[in-house]
């Protein structure tokens, strides 16, 4: 049971006493889904979440209840206005949704109006304990507040009673723990954590260092290769066992064999799809549920390792996982030989396994059907646009049905899209719902980190499918902090009750901010027993590497920026850098301004068309001179305001910067009559402070706002009209296009959008072939391209067949397989290498053939070499992040963020080292 059941439910909820039941059981999905629904939010928001005060107390009328509670056992406090005796009472809830008293009426009723308003959350964790069999009337509990930091001071006057002399945190021993919690070895060190937000006892060097580490993954996925890499240390995957009788070219279901770690893979899935309890005293836990005897009654009953809770029937087990390795290792054939490998197995509820992508991988995952899957043995069906048109049963005869996460978001029931009927919306029209019409009998979320927000729709959606067997398969399961895992285990519905936000937030998340290595410990064995990792450094038990890849060559290729260039790029750095002082000194406008200068001075580095003239008349125009008169988009032509969508089009497909957050994507983009792009929360708070837009103080009103209509976001046509330019890079690049073998292919990525579209015209010109692709193309043309560029030039079809892609760096780079190039041109460098490092993956993968060469362009004497410094600088923290107890940049709140952002930008401007920084 969980969280959110009602206590009439929980007290039937069978006592002690009452049958074990079978060792093995699985929960239904049914059971789950109390989510509520917000709004769609992208960036990790933090929770309001200060500890208050811990103050002792009791549980009550604790003999007329069934709910066992062990020494330290988190319990959950629920008001219940509907108790008829007292409407201020708090249940005291055990972790299986059975109630176990009441808190005294005394502090309910100082608890509940500050309950009943949500301003604070409230935590309980047990002293006292009523496993013994004797009879109990009270318990005692540590009671936890917490709330916002703004509301802070206020409600500690209504709570200044709770404020005595601090009990003891209600550590358990403070030597080595009890609980032997999985086969890694890890021990849990009595509970979780305190989670009392008191001060905690020291911890050992090894946690503090992961916990350290923790705390400052940003968003770089470097940061989260080394946090999972670290997580995951202990687990020998060398010895994994390999799957007995794999699908292969010999059972004729595959046309290419597994390697060996895809069979121990398929092993790992296949176990974790049938999970089974411990079944003695001393078995190493599963899911955190371990078997104990109760020495009084010589009985059994079970005890999760996580929550220290215990209870007498057989938990329920949710079956599936994270299939976590690095880029290109082949998930895909592994998730395929999975749901072959298990064909055969009768009594499910539906055939079909659900596979969620984003668009720009859909392809690929039919793409790999039709390459390694004999004809025949899966039968498939992509549920997409115009392709949702058919019955839930019709989907649910076919072995494998692909769709896209906006797709399920789409057609999730009114409440779980935050009261909104997603059937009400234009592209829901177009289908019955199908997604959620039955149980599948398996969901796999593909690149699956996008489900790390809990509050975005399409998370919720996910999480609301139902599904005998839920799988996410990404390289990085957690991106910006152990929340992210929190939000993929609600997904999977794994490792109750941890599965549920409250508690993962109350177990893991509140300790781990405290620096309690348990929580660690705990983070560290909840990983091993979900997920897989392996990279393309893991060895095999024979020491050799699991996959083989050609060799990898990076080449830095200088380009001078033409005469003409070079003083306008002068001009604008001159500037920013006058700015940037000023900023420092605390003059007007701060640095809001100066991201947008960056921006053009690393346009400059590209070509100077990028550059509309308006930018250098305001430049070049003197700070008295008016900016301009406020103009109300509704008072402008047509024309003028496509002109505004348009740009802020483009300046969401080159992911521009906020330059009031700093942050990108752009949130709710937002552009100004004069033009600048701001996310719609940061422009809206601005304009209470100052009528002036923050980069060209020209005047503005909310009136004179203009926001992205949300279809409109998508997909950016490249502009064919764009011509050929003089750009010291786009030469370059042809040079080299031109002196590669006419068999090689080449991936040239750029952040602008717009510059390609130059790259395009010069391409044209020489009479080089190519295609483009953007992340945002609707699905059939980004197929289409995909397939022709995967297609090797031959003496037949070398007239017609594309040699380059162009594509854009942020949105092109997920989840594609473009093996066919082995040469990949980054023409301009930005703080996170990562984002390139995945670029590169696209073609240093399994199925390259030939050695690899990364050409990087780098604009001589510009910002793009100190980016360079800055990027290096960020690997070696990333490399550091677990031996370092110091503060370094990449903090998982946005005023770290901000903050290391604002001195890369005092390091690219005015040449300070990023490192002293840190
Ligand atoms: N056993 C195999 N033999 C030969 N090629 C394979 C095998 N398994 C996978 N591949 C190929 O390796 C490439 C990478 O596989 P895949 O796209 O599944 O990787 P991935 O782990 O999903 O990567 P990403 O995280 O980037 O999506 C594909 O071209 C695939 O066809």
């Amino acid at each position: 049971m969980g969280l959110g059941e009602s206590s009439k439910d929980a007290g039937l909820a069978p006592s002690v006493g009452q049958g074990a039941g079978s060792a093995k059981r699985v929960r239904s999905d049914d059971q789950e889904g109390d989510e509520r629904i917000n709004r769609e939010v992208k960036e990790e928001t933090p929770e309001p979440d200060e500890h208050y005060v811990t103050f002792r107390s009791d549980v009550v009328g604790v003999q007329y209840y069934r709910g066992l509670v062990g020494k330290f056992e988190y319990v959950s406090l629920r008001r219940q206005p509907e108790n008829q005796y007292d409407s201020s009472a708090v249940q005291v809830v055990n972790t299986s949704g059975i109630q176990v008293g009441h808190i005294p009426r005394a502090v309910a009723a100082k608890l509940a109006f500050l309950m009943d308003g949500k301003v604070i959350s409230v935590e309980g964790r047990m002293v006292g304990q009523n496993l013994d069999g004797a009879k109990h009337f009270k318990l005692a509990i540590d009671v936890s507040i917490y709330g916002s930091p703004r509301h802070k001071e206020t409600v500690m006057q209504e709570l200044s009673w709770a404020v005595k002399p601090a009990p003891s945190p209600p550590t358990p021993s403070k030597g080595k723990g009890k609980g032997h919690v999985l086969g890694t070895g890890a021990e849990v060190h009595g509970s979780a954590g305190s989670g009392t937000g008191l001060p905690t006892a020291p911890v050992d060097e090894e946690m503090r260092r992961l916990l350290d580490g923790l705390k400052k993954i940003g968003e770089d996925e470097k940061h989260a290769d080394s946090i999972m890499d670290s997580l995951t240390s202990d687990i020998d995957v060398s010895k994994l066992p390999l799957h007995p009788s794999p699908p292969g070219i010999q059972d004729g279901t595959l046309k290419t064999d597994l390697l060996p770690h895809q069979c121990q893979a398929l092993q790992w899935m296949v176990s974790h799809e049938h999970p089974v309890l411990p079944s003695k005293v001393g078995e190493p836990p599963v899911q955190f549920w371990t078997r104990q005897e109760d020495k009084a009654t010589k009985s059994t009953y079970w005890l999760n390792a996580a929550t220290r809770s215990p209870q007498k029937e057989t938990p329920l087990l949710g079956r599936g996982g994270i299939v976590a390795d690095g880029m290109g290792l082949g998930k895909t054939l592994t998730v395929l030989s999975l749901i072959l490998a298990t064909k055969s197995a009768t009594k499910e509820p539906s055939k079909a396994t659900l596979i969620v992508c984003p668009l720009s991988v859909v392809s690929n995952w039919e793409k790999q059907i039709r390459d390694h899957v004999s004809l025949g043995k899966l039968s498939s069906y992509t549920y997409h646009g115009a392709n949702r048109e058919v019955t839930n049963a019709t989907l649910h005869s076919y072995d494998v049905v692909i769709t896209t996460y906006q797709t399920v978001a789409s057609e999730a029931p009114a409440e779980v899209s935050g009261g909104i009927a997603s059937s009400q919306t234009k592209k829901a029209k177009l289908s019955n719902g199908a997604l959620f019409a039955g149980p599948w009998k398996r969901i796999v979320a593909d690149e699956g980190h996008v489900l790390k927000n809990p509050r975005a729709k399409m998370t919720k959606a996910f999480a609301a499918l139902a599904a005998e067997r839920r799988w996410i398969c990404t390289g990085t399961p957690i991106v910006n902090s152990p929340s992210d895992l929190g939000s993929l285990l609600t997904c999977l519905r794994l490792c109750a009750p941890l599965d549920k936000t409250d508690y993962f937030k109350a177990l893991l998340l509140r300790p781990l901010r405290n620096g309690d290595p348990a929580a660690g410990k705990l983070l560290q064995a909840l990983v091993g027993q979900i997920l897989i990792r392996r990279t393309k450094d893991t060895k095999n038990a024979a020491g050799e590497p699991i996959v083989q890849l050609p060799p990898i060559e990076f080449f830095q290729v200088p380009v001078q920026l033409d005469e003409d260039t070079r003083l306008l790029y002068d001009e604008v750095l001159v500037t920013s850098q006058r700015r940037f002082q000023e900023a420092l000194s605390g003059g007007q406008g701060g640095t809001a301004n100066i991201l947008s200068l960056l921006t053009r001075m690393r346009q400059l580095c590209l070509c100077q068309e990028l550059v509309p003239q308006s930018f250098f008349d305001e430049l070049r125009r003197k700070p008295t001179e008016p900016a301009g008169e406020t103009m109300a988009i509704s008072s402008m032509s047509d024309e003028q305001r496509e002109g505004l969508v348009e740009k802020l089009r483009r300046y969401v497909a080159d992911e521009e910067d906020c330059s009031i957050c700093f942050l990108a994507p752009l949130r709710q983009p937002t552009i100004t009559d004069c033009g600048h792009s701001y996310c719609h929360p940061c422009i809206d708070e601005w304009l209470n402070r100052d009528l002036n837009c923050p980069q060209c103080r020209h005047a503005i009103t909310s009136a004179s706002l203009l926001s992205l209509p949300a279809e409109t976001s998508d997909f950016v046509e490249p502009d064919d009209n764009a011509s050929a330019v003089k750009s010291a890079k786009i030469t370059e690049l042809v040079k080299y296009l031109e002196l590669f073998d006419m068999g090689d292919k080449t991936l040239v990525f750029s952040q602008f959008t717009s510059f390609l579209d130059h790259v395009a015209a010069t391409l044209k010109q020489r009479g080089i072939l190519f295609c483009r692709f953007d992340g945002s193309m609707p699905g059939r043309k980004r197929e289409e391209v995909i397939q022709t560029f995967q297609n090797p030039v031959t003496e037949k079809n070398v007239a017609t067949n594309p040699r380059v892609m162009l594509i854009s760096l942020k949105s092109g780079a997920v989840g594609l397989n473009l093996t066919t190039a082995s040469n990949v041109f980054l023409c301009d460098p930005w703080w996170q290498s990562a984002i390139e490092a995945q670029a590169i993956d696209r073609v240093h993968r399994m199925g390259q053939k030939k050695p690899v060469r990364v050409f990087q362009l780098i604009a001589e004497d510009t910002i793009e070499s100190r980016v360079l410094e800055i990027q290096k600088h960020k690997d070696a923290l990333v490399a550091k992040a677990f031996e370092k107890t110091s503060k370094g940049s990449g903090g998982s709140n946005p005023q770290d963020k901000r903050r290391a952002r604002f001195d890369e930008l005092k390091a690219l401007l005015l040449g300070s080292s990023v490192a002293e920084k840190s």
